[in-house]
This record gives C-alpha cells, structure tokens and sequence, in this order.
C-alpha cells in the first residue's frame, strides 16, 4: 500500500512543451525522427533570423533576429531539444556555413566578438526550454520571464566575452553589448508572449 502523502513512486510527470502535442507515440523510431526534424527547423530558423541583421555605427555586434528564434524554439522544443538545435547551430557555422549573423562562419566569429553569445545561445536553449517546461510559456507574464531570464543568460556570456575579445572597460561593453539591445529584446519578449500562450490556447491542452 502507498501512502498518498509520501508516495513511494516519485511525481516524475513533467508538463508538456509545445512539441510533444505533435502525435509520436506509436513507434521509437516516429519519436526520433519527430525530434530530429524538430531540432533540424529550429537550427535553420535560427539560422534565417540571423540574416536579420541591422548594423549599429561603431559597435562590432549587430541587432539580429537570432534571440527571438532561439528563445521561441527553446520555449517549443524543452530543454533537450532546444540545446541540441542550438548545438546545431552554432557547429555548422563553425564549420563554414554562413548561418552566422550577415552570412557570418568559422572560428574567426565564435572567437570573435560576438562568440559569446553564440555560446550563450546553447546555454539559453536549456534554460528557457527547462521553463517552458515547468509551464513557464502558457501565461503571457511567463513568457516575458523565461525570454527576460534567457536573454540575461546570452549576455551574462556574451558581454565579458565581447569586454575580453574587444578589450572593453566592463562598463563599456555593458553599454555596447547589451544596452543598445535592450528595447529589441523586450520587444521580441512581447511578441513571444502573444505567441506561445496564443498556441496553447489553440491546442487547448
Ligand atoms: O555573430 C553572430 O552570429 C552573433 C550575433 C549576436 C547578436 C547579439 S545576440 C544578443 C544581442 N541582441 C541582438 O539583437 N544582437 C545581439
């Protein structure tokens, strides 16, 4: 007999991501190949909304798309998945597709100035994915949390990183590598916070 107050079998049911509604369940193999595509879409929209790219006068790191996609798909996919998209890549750019921002690659840009946060990409997909699945992206204020949360983490790498490389004062690249990023964040935060929600309620889960 269990005891209702202590259960001898742990409440191991973690919430769903957005991903699991998409059906997989009848065979390991469809769950695989589910996941693949999944981390595969995720990488190449990153990729795209890297393209995105709007130079700022005087400052070696571009305002880019690439936090919205990978924060969004970090929020979809989980915490396996969205670090295995970012993962992804950050390594086929390193290895000479152009998906880097402007059609940047190679190692000269992961070591470069703006490496850090390519780096803080991987590391955010597994923070915002554990949030989202906690529950954190089915509420508008949890989402702007989670994006918040996964944006400190990008430039909690990405600016010691940049001071390093550009051989910035710390207040400096405070101001060059995340002030000037600051509006276009939050905007990217209010949009997630319409969508995600916005999708649950579709799903009705
Ligand atoms: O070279 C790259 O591909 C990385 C570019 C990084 C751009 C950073 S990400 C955080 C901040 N927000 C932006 O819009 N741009 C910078």
């Amino acid at each position: 007999m269990t005891s209702l107050a202590f259960p001898l079998v742990p409440r191991t049911n973690p919430r769903r991501v957005l991903a699991d509604l998409i059906p997989a369940e009848s065979s390991r193999a469809r769950a695989i190949a589910r996941d693949v595509t999944l981390v595969v879409a995720v990488a190449a929209l990153t990729a795209l909304a890297a393209q995105i790219r709007i130079p700022v006068p005087g400052l070696p790191v571009p305002i880019t798309g690439q936090t919205f996609a990978v924060l969004l798909g970090a929020a979809a996919l989980g915490p396996f998945r969205g670090t295995a998209a970012q993962v992804l890549y950050v390594g086929v750019g390193l290895v000479g597709l152009p998906v880097y921002a402007g059609g940047g690659a190679g190692a000269e840009v992961l070591f470069g100035a703006s490496g850090g946060y390519l780096v803080g990409f991987v590391v955010a997909g597994a923070v915002v994915g554990a949030l989202a699945r906690r529950g954190m992206d089915r509420g508008v204020l949890g989402t702007v949390l989670a994006f918040a949360a996964g944006s400190a983490v990008i430039y909690a790498i990405g600016v010691p990183w940049l001071a390093v490389v550009a051989g910035m004062a710390p207040g400096e690249a405070f101001v060059a590598g995340a002030g000037v990023f600051l509006i276009g964040d939050a905007i990217k935060a209010a949009l997630a916070g319409v969508l995600l929600p916005g999708a649950w309620r579709l799903a009705r889960d």
